[in-house]
This record gives C-alpha cells, structure tokens and sequence, in this order.
C-alpha cells in the first residue's frame, strides 16, 4: 500500500502538485472561514473578519491593539443593532449593545445566562476553577450565597481600619520620600509611577485582608508576598497563548493539561492560607478579615446580621468550604480585587490631575470632613462623601477597568425582539458580551462621553442615566461581589492623596491619553503624576 504511495508521489508532475496544494490551501480557507456565516444564518448583524480562523480580536491577543479601542470599534460597526456579532478567532460572539436587552441577559433571564465561559482546565487548575468566577450553575450559586454575608456592610465596615491603615502607610511613604528628595537638595514635585504605588498599595490590602498577611510593600518593595501576587496575575506571552488555546479549542486546552495560573504561586497561596488557619485555629486567634469570614463559612457560621441588606434570607446557605475552596476564595479576590482596583486609583488620579477644578472641589470636601473627624475619617464619614463618591464614578465610566463581561448560555433561549433588533435564537453553549467601555462612551447614551464630567453622578443628575449603560462593576445577580469594597478602598486612598498633596500632570504621562496596546487597561507611557505636598 505504502509503496503504491509512494510511486503515485514519484510520479507527480509539477502541476500535480500545484493541484494538491491548492485543495490543501482551498481546505484550510473552508475550515477557516466555514463559521463566517454563523450570524447571517441566525439573521443577526455582523462583522466578516477578513482573514480565515483571526477572528476580529486577534490585534489585541498579539498586542497591536487596546483592548478598549477594539471593543469601541466593533460596537461602532454595530450601531443601530441591538445585538451584534463578531469573531473570536472561529468563535462567534453576540455582542449585546441595547441596555434593554442588556437587562434581559443579565436579570430578567439571568438563568439562562448564570455562567461565565471556561478559560481553564478543572483538574490542571483546581485553585483557578473553584473560584467564585469560574463556578458554574448549582455550585456558583451555592458559593455565592455562602461568600455574600462576607460583603455586607457590616463586615466591609470591620475591615475599615485595616484597608485605612494601609492607605495611611502609602501616604506616610510618599512623604517620606518627598522629605528624601529635599535632603538630597533636589527641589520641584515628586515624580510618581502611580501604577506602582497602587498597585503596592492594592496587593497590601488585600494581602491583609483576604489572606491575613501584613506587608509594607513601599517599604519592602521585595516582599515574597508581592512577587508572588505579581507572579499569579501578570499575563506572561506564554500564558497569553494557554488563554487563546482555552478560548480557541478548550477541549484540546483541557486534554493537554495546560495551566493558566503559576504552578509556584499557586503553591505560594495554597500553603499560606492553609498554615494560617491552622495558626488562627491552634491560637485561637480572630482578626476581621475575609479569611476568618471563609472560616466561618466553612462551619458554615457565616451569615448576615439580620437588619442588614435586604436579602438576609437569600444568604442562608447549607453549604460548606473545605480549606482548598477558601484558597481558591482568597486567590480570586486577590486576582480581583488587585489589578482593578490600582487600574481604577491610576485613572482617577489622573483624571484629577488633568481636571484641577474638579480636584479642588474634592479637596475642600476631603478638608471639611478631616476637620469634622479630627483627621481620622471613619467609615460613615467616607460613605457620606457625596463628590468623592461622583469623582469615582465618573473616573469608572471613563476609564473602567473591566473592558467587557462574558455571559454563556446555559439553554437554548429566544432574545425578545427590540427597538434595534429582531428576534434572536441564542443557543446553548453560545456566548453573549456586555460591552462595557464602549456602553460608557456611547454619545448616544451619554451626552458628551469623552468629558470628565462628575455631575453627571450627582443626585440632581444621576437619574438621567439609562439603566443598563453603566456597569463597570458588571450587572445582575453576577456582579462583582467585591464592589462595595473596592469603592471604599479607592475611596480611602483617594482621600489620603488628596489630603495630602495636590496631583499634577507630569510630563511623561502623553496627552491626550492613548491607552497601551494589549489586554490591560494601561496607558502608553505609563501612568505618572507629580505630587506637590499641601499646606492645609
Ligand atoms: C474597582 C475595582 C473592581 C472592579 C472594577 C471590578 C469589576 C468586576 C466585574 C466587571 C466583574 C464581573 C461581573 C459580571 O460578570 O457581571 C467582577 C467580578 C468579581 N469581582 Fe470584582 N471588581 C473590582 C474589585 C474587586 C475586589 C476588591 C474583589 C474582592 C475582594 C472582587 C471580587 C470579584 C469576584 C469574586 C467576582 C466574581 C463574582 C461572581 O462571579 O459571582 N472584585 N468584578
């Protein structure tokens, strides 16, 4: 039989082989184009990508585009459409851009949707998977409703003094280095990278409050603790590739056993969180952080008070965590809860920097209320904040730190037809987006989307927002379950700069902004700023 072969090739003329790699070449353009006409055939409007398996996102996954840049302009290609299709790589992808219907994926129909899609392997990365984000159905619900009481208002309140002492050390830090710089005799501002400081900043926090672990990193800029966190989130060129290989064929991902999370810091975390229960258990110790709170919910102690929140009920839950499910909690809010929270402080600072008037109304608010509290803000006096609280707001429109939400459907479910779209049969397994950043700067939603305008999030002005447009937090029942503790650490950080220096523009930082190419909400360049000390 071989030998028939390999006759049959000894024979072949020049123009036998042309033929052959033309049907080769025919072939591979089929395989890769085949899904092209995913949308037509469901009669939704959509982008044709113009090369065979790239998809519409490639530029992004190799780095030649921002991500936010890409998502603008396939939501631009879709106006006047509801829903609107586009590609990754041979995946098609609903892009959802009507609020309305926003609301029906989201909320009213939330069951069809519950889930995010899978970008990692259950057996390679159990850490990764057990995670409140990655859980899917029955089990998603049953870990959020056991992890909500860990969120209320009361438990965030507890944890006040320890994000507050963290916020006041980077402050302390600063000024620190400011009195360096003059013993040095240089005169003028400090010069800052803000991404570092807050990103310092945002792995202390929750180093102490999701894993118990106290650490200086403006101080002790090598702690194993920040180096392993930035091990565990920075998205190397090879974990780029385990990602697109989820997203491109995951069952191929899932048979090779790739590992999206590093194997090291994995360990890192694993073993931390396991030998300080043991320590808090041995001890007896207790200490208002999410970790005591996971511990409790582990005996299955955990609830809400029964004043607060008014779903106390939804909160009861019979489910219980074993001590690798708390490693997996802890692992996600700190992957959570890291980048988005110094992505957010970096934005507003600089928008503050770029807005002076806006910072002075923030500062005469900060300074009345230091005044009020003897210069220690409590809590209640943070949330009372009602221009603190615009400023974030608007920084989040502007600049959100999560781009777009993935929701995957569950069941096959008809999309009620809308103003700006007919029908549409979402299958399961397909998956919907919320497109976030674009939503935020859509002018027909917002009047003047580019200006940094924080009355818009005033009470005056604020019910003028459609609902539905703004999520930089996410929507419905899936929504960032860390949202009121996020807005408190920025709050408490901004309120410590603020208080003590005025933001100025530097000139490395380019105006106007263009954002870094790749996945993260970066700005070329970088994010720095010049702190001038105040006298107040
Ligand atoms: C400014 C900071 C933050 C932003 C902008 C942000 C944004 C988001 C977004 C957009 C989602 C997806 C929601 C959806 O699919 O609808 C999410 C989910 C999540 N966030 Fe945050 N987040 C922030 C901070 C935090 C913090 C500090 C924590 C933890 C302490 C946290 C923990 C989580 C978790 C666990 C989920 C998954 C929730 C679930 O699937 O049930 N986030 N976040």
């Amino acid at each position: 039989m071989l030998e028939g072969v390999y006759a049959a090739l000894s024979r072949a003329t020049a123009a036998d082989w042309l033929l052959l790699a033309s049907g080769l070449l025919l072939g591979l353009y089929l395989l890769g184009t085949w899904r092209y006409d995913f949308f037509k055939r469901r009669g939704v409007a959509s982008t044709i990508p113009k090369a065979p398996f790239l998809g519409n996102t490639l530029k992004a996954f190799l780095g030649l585009s921002p991500f936010p840049d890409l998502v603008q302009d396939l939501y631009r290609q879709g106006k006047g459409h509801g829903v609107f299709g586009f590609f990754e790589f041979r995946r098609p992808i609903f892009m959802i851009r009507d609020p309305d219907l926003i609301k029906v994926v989201t909320v009213k129909d939330f069951d069809h949707f519950m889930n995010h899609r899978s970008v990692a392997s259950e057996k390679a990365d159990p850490i990764f998977t057990q995670n409140l984000f990655n859980l899917k159905d029955q089990r998603w619900k049953d870990m959020r409703t056991t992890l909500s009481p860990a969120f209320t208002t009361s438990k965030i309140k507890a944890m006040f003094p320890l994000i507050s002492a963290c916020t006041a050390q980077t402050a302390k830090h600063l000024h620190e280095e400011q009195e360096a710089l003059i013993k040095r005799g240089k005169k003028g501002p400090l010069e800052v990278d803000m991404k570092d400081l807050f990103t310092r900043l945002a792995n202390d926090v929750i180093a102490t409050v999701a894993f118990g672990v106290g650490c200086d990193s403006q101080k002790d800029p090598k702690n194993e603790f920040y180096f392993m966190g930035k091990e565990m989130t920075t998205f190397t060129f090879l974990r780029t590739i385990i990602f697109v290989a989820y997203l491109v064929m995951p069952k191929v991902a899932e048979a090779l056993g790739l590992r999206v999370l590093s194997e090291r810091a994995t360990n890192y975390f694993d073993t931390l969180v396991h030998s300080t229960i043991k320590e808090r258990q041995q001890k007896g110790i207790f200490r208002p952080d999410m970790l005591q709170l996971l511990m409790q919910a582990r005996e299955g102690q955990l609830k809400a008070e029964a004043n607060e929140e008014h779903e106390t009920e939804k909160f009861d839950s019979k489910f219980k965590l074993s001590n690798n499910d708390i490693t997996a909690q802890a692992v996600i809010f700190f992957f959570a809860g890291f980048e988005t929270v110094s992505t957010a402080l970096c934005f507003t600072a600089y928008a503050l920097s770029r807005h002076p008037d806006a910072q002075l109304r923030l500062q005469k608010e900060v300074d009345a209320m230091m005044k009020e509290t003897g210069g220690k803000p409590t809590y209640e006096a943070i949330q009372g904040m009602k221009y603190l609280d615009a400023v974030i707001n608007e920084a989040l429109r502007m600049y959100p730190p999560v781009v777009a939400v993935d929701r995957m459907c569950r069941e096959d479910f008809v999309l009620p037809p809308s103003d700006t779209s007919p029908s549409v049969h979402i299958r399961n397994g397909d998956i919907t987006w919320v497109p976030i950043y674009a939503l935020h700067h859509d002018p027909e939603l917002w009047e003047e989307p580019d200006k940094f305008d924080p009355e818009r999030f005033s009470d005056e002005n604020k019910h003028r927002i459609k609902p539905f447009s703004y999520a930089p937090f996410g929507l419905g029942p899936r929504l960032c379950i860390g949202q009121r503790f996020a807005l408190l650490e920025v709050k408490l950080a901004l309120v410590n700069l603020v208080a003590n220096f005025d933001i100025r523009p530097s000139p490395k930082t380019k105006h106007p902004l263009q954002f870094e190419k790749g996945f993260n909400m970066m700005i070329r360049g970088g994010f720095w700023n010049q702190l001038i000390p105040r006298n107040v």
